[in-house]
């Protein structure tokens, strides 16, 4: 593999990366499986009040250890370190993870809770994986975006398996809007005022970039608060796919905002670029 810490890296490189990272985040799923299966599940409040569970804790101890034994010269920034103020010093290339994002339907026993692992390099995101354990899914991405079934705590499965993931034009009928489950804002809401939206729909976690890369939706606005580890996997998969995930003024959504504590500011994921366009 080329050396990271000289971008750019190679196609084959990020296909590279792109499955190693599936492959972690499908085997990781049995961990927060295992949690889940628990009568009861133990939870934490954050000092910003979201809460926090083993499965948070230990999905992310299991990623660190695989991570830095197969990448070693790339930093990582995890949501839990992170939270509790230890973040390593980096470069352009760093890696991110969520071991739970969507911590709350989690513990609503939803299945709308994702493991989600990215590269962010020159301040984009240009690999990423999003395990979905409950739905038995996975999305990956380099140049190329793919999905495959892949039962928690296996493997991900051979090329033949995966469906590559192309995002649809924006539908004549009206878009389908894509909104948090947990998290909606008076903005999101008239900023939907302003399309023509034929369905909306409420989704937890990074599974809403995965549902427009596979084209089943098209628009995902996002005026609230999110984190860098939340949103750069399915960035870089629904990029791959044809999509694109902008800023107020029309610019991709940039990463690597170490001073801002890897806080996003509002974005807008599109599926059909050419309606961001004439938004
Ligand atoms: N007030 C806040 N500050 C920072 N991030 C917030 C937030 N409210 C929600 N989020 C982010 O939104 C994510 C959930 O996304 P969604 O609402 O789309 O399901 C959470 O991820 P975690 O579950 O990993 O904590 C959390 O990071
Ligand atoms: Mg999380």
């Amino acid at each position: 593999m080329s050396d990271m810490t000289s971008l750019p890296v190679t196609a084959a490189d990020r296909l590279r990366l792109a499955r190693l990272f599936g492959d972690l985040a499908v085997s990781a799923g049995a961990l927060a499986m295992d949690v889940l299966s628990r009568a009861h599940i133990a939870t934490q409040l954050k000092s910003d009040t979201s809460p926090v569970t083993e499965a948070d804790e230990r999905v992310e101890a299991h990623l660190l250890e695989a991570l830095g034994r197969a990448l070693p010269d790339l930093p990582i920034v995890a949501e839990e370190q992170a939270a509790r103020g230890a973040t390593p010093a980096h470069g352009d290339a760093f890696l991110l993870i969520d071991p739970i994002d969507g911590t709350r339907e989690f513990l609503a026993r939803s299945t709308e809770f994702t493991i989600n692992i990215a590269l962010v390099a020159n301040a984009a995101p240009i690999v990423g994986a999003v395990s979905a354990p409950a739905q038995g899914r996975v999305w990956f991405a380099g140049a190329e975006s793919f999905m495959a079934d892949a039962a928690p705590g296996g493997a991900l499965p051979a090329p033949q398996d995966w469906r590559r993931l192309q995002t649809r034009k924006a539908p004549t009928r009206g878009l389908t809007a894509l909104v948090s489950k947990s998290h909606l804002d008076a903005e999101t809401i008239a900023f939907m005022g302003r399309l023509a939206i034929a369905d909306r729909m409420s989704v937890g976690s990074s599974l809403k970039f995965c549902a427009i890369a596979e084209g089943i939706a098209d628009v995902y606005p996002r005026f609230g608060p999110t984190m860098e580890w939340d949103t750069a996997a399915g960035d870089a998969i629904l990029r791959a796919a044809g999509g694109v995930v902008l800023d107020p003024a029309g610019a991709p959504l940039l990463y690597n905002k170490a001073q801002a504590r890897y806080r996003n500011g509002a974005f807008v994921a599109w599926g059909d670029p050419a309606s961001a366009a004439i938004s």
